[in-house]
């Protein structure tokens, strides 16, 4: 078996206007997704995914018609479950030319399910990893990163950036503006999630400020402002005045709200974390519902957050300064 793990993300700015050309900053945090990949002789793909429940079922799966996961739920929702794993196998079959491959990938993650913490880009760089070197081949990491980036793609309906791949690909800090991608210096971040429990459709959030860009010119200007705060929000990191990057941070949490992917339990968490005392706070990802990301050098936020209604869970989360690690 080949093994190989990738981080989740936090964006200290940018998330939703990269998707238009807009710079973006993600940061790789250690909170990994697992990705264990054997082949099979038969050409079947069978993928049982520990952290993946639908209906309350941990989800075995084959790619067969027939073979689906045997759950009561409707099929979209079995697609939305399966779909990143299944586009990353078939980046696997085309990036190796082993067309009639079969695999068995088994996934673990400490990354919560669509709350912002990047686990489709971790599961996608992870099992592409994986996937290829169980067949002999070893992608370098841009080609690993911009497979992940295709599967995003694929899944998001031509909607995704390149930002959470090569960041999870990459590890560390790193700053995505449309096709180029580089890893930045950062500061040492106090960096704090809150997390409601809940989880937003990447896809559909996306979907929803495109509507608004098409619909309205002031939205389009949003996203352009975005654009603006991530640039000065760069300057702030190059000069470790965290103090900027905390306010840059309020900032953008403020025009992604404007574009309606906030929600009531991040805008509760976000400002918990600054009643604390935060230095800045945002939500983290596509929104809808999921992390906020604060600053705080002090156990101050933590402990607002755990005691925050709408709160699941507060923790600290370290940078993760590798990407793609290889395990087995
Ligand atoms: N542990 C896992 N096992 C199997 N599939 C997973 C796992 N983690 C994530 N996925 C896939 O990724 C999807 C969630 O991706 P989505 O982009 O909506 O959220 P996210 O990546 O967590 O958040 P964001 O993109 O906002 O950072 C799941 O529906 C599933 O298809
Ligand atoms: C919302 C978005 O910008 C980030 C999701 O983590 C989508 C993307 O970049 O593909
Ligand atoms: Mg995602």
């Amino acid at each position: 078996m080949t093994l190989s793990s990738a981080p989740g993300k936090v964006y200290l700015f940018g998330e939703h206007a990269v998707v238009y050309g807009e710079p973006a900053v993600p940061c790789a945090i250690e909170r990994r997704a697992r990705v264990g990949v054997e082949p099979r002789e038969d050409g079947k793909l069978r993928v049982h995914a520990e952290d993946l429940s639908l209906d309350g079922f941990t989800v075995e799966y084959g790619a067969a018609a027939d073979d689906r996961p045997d759950v009561d739920v409707s099929e979209s929702l079995v697609t939305a479950a399966t779909q990143y794993v299944d586009s990353a196998i078939e980046q696997v079959r085309d990036a190796t030319g082993e067309d009639d491959v079969g695999f068995d990938v088994t996934i673990e993650s400490d990354i919560p399910l669509g709350a912002g913490l990047g686990s489709s880009a971790a599961v996608a760089v992870a099992a592409i990893d994986a996937g290829t070197r169980a067949v002999g081949t070893t992608l370098e990491s841009g080609e690993l990163a911009e497979r992940a980036y295709r599967t995003e793609y694929d899944v998001q309906e031509g909607q995704a950036s390149r930002a959470d791949t090569f960041c999870s690909a990459t590890g560390g800090a790193v700053r995505v503006e449309g096709d180029d991608c580089r890893s930045i210096e950062a500061p040492d971040l106090p960096i704090v999630v809150g997390f409601d429990g809940g989880a937003g459709d990447t896809g559909e959030l996306v979907a929803g400020v495109r509507t608004l860009r098409e619909e309205y010119a002031f939205a389009a200007d949003t996203v352009e402002a975005i654009g603006d705060v991530v640039r000065n929000g760069e300057e702030a990191l190059a000069d470790g005045d965290l103090a900027e990057v905390g306010r840059l941070m309020d900032f953008n949490h403020g025009l992604l709200s404007a574009l309606g992917v906030s929600s009531r339990s991040l805008d509760s968490m976000v400002w918990a974390a600054r009643d604390a005392g935060a230095i800045g706070a945002k939500l983290t990802g596509a929104g809808g519902g999921g992390c906020i990301v604060a600053l705080d050098p002090t156990p101050e936020t933590e402990t607002a957050l755990s005691f925050t209604p709408g709160c699941e869970e507060a923790f600290r989360a370290e940078l993760a300064e590798t990407g793609v690690k290889r395990l087995e």
